[in-house]
């Protein structure tokens, strides 16, 4: 793919350059924050906030051929979740993140921060997705149905974020207190969580809650906060040392250093969009010492 042809101004504090395995990403060292975002799939891989420590877990057995889609980061999973609302869409968790974006917009923003807009359109689908790098990191996703066929079908999306964390078994997930969930491990519907969720075994929780999740760590000293934005979802995933190990793109010992909390709008709450309707999701992710 030609990252030339569609190529726009860069600020000096950004670079579009090939990345591991020649694929193309966009680097950004400003003032307020650092990170990299490939075209493949428009995946941030890395995030760091000014003289702090990385937020996002990415795989160091992550594969970069421009097909598969990148484990870690913040995979964009749209117009559908898994295997959908019907339960049987492939691929698994839509096209977003195994598709090649165009980079349309890079600027500085005042308080030292970029901006990144990137943008595809497929199957009537018209995606924007916005990514402000700073203190703080700003993602947000828009869907707009331009027509087409699949238009009967309900549209989900999810900011699958990868949160780096000292020690997920140390780790607490408050916020979600009294949401009731799906739980995908034992597949039982209408549970309820009692107190702040702690990280035990495998995890694949679907809540049907956007409020404000905040994740304390010890281990590294830090307390992560993912706010959603028109979120009426959130997804916690965690393979365990199980799930690990039947995954050939996570070391086995990587699941203890991630946590998925993901903004999202899946299940019940997918929405069928005419022509010329959007779904807008975003997520806001900060960091404060513990
Ligand atoms: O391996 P994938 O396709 O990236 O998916 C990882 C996980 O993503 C989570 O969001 C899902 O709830 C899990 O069920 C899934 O296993």
């Amino acid at each position: 793919m030609s990252t030339h042809a569609t190529r726009p101004r860069l600020p000096r504090t950004t670079a579009l350059t090939p990345g591991r395995g020649g694929q193309p990403r966009l680097l950004i060292d400003a003032p307020a924050g650092s990170a990299e975002i490939y075209l493949h799939g428009a995946h941030l891989t890395a995030w760091t906030p000014r003289g702090g420590r990385p937020v996002i877990f990415t795989s160091r057995r992550a594969i970069f051929d421009g097909a598969a889609p990148i484990r870690g980061g913040v995979p964009l999973c749209l117009p559908w979740f898994g295997a959908g609302v019907s339960g049987d869409r492939r691929p698994s968790h839509g096209w977003g993140r195994i598709s090649p974006w165009q980079l349309s917009s890079v600027q500085s923003r005042p308080g030292g921060g970029v901006q990144a807009l990137f943008a595809l359109e497929r199957d009537g689908i018209a995606a924007l997705y916005s990514v402000d790098v700073g203190e703080e990191l700003g993602l947000s996703l828009s869907l707009r149905r331009t027509g087409g066929p699949g238009a009967d079908e309900p549209v989900e999306a999810a900011l699958h974020t990868y949160l780096a964390v000292g020690d997920v078994t140390a780790v607490e997930v408050a916020g979600l207190e009294g949401a009731t969930y799906l739980d995908k491990v034992t597949g039982q519907a209408g549970q309820v969580q009692h107190g702040p969720l702690r990280i035990t075994g495998q995890t694949d929780r679907v809540y049907a809650s956007g409020a404000p999740v905040t994740l304390s760590d010890p281990a590294l000293g830090r307390r992560v906060s993912v706010i959603g934005v028109g979120a009426a979802n959130t997804v916690v995933w965690n393979p365990w040392s199980a799930g690990a190990a039947a995954l050939t793109d996570l070391d086995d010992d990587e699941f203890a250093s991630m946590l998925c909390v993901e903004s999202a709008v899946v299940g019940d709450n997918a929405v069928r969009l005419a022509p010329g309707e959007s779904l807008s999701l975003g997520t806001r992710i900060t960091v404060a010492s513990l």
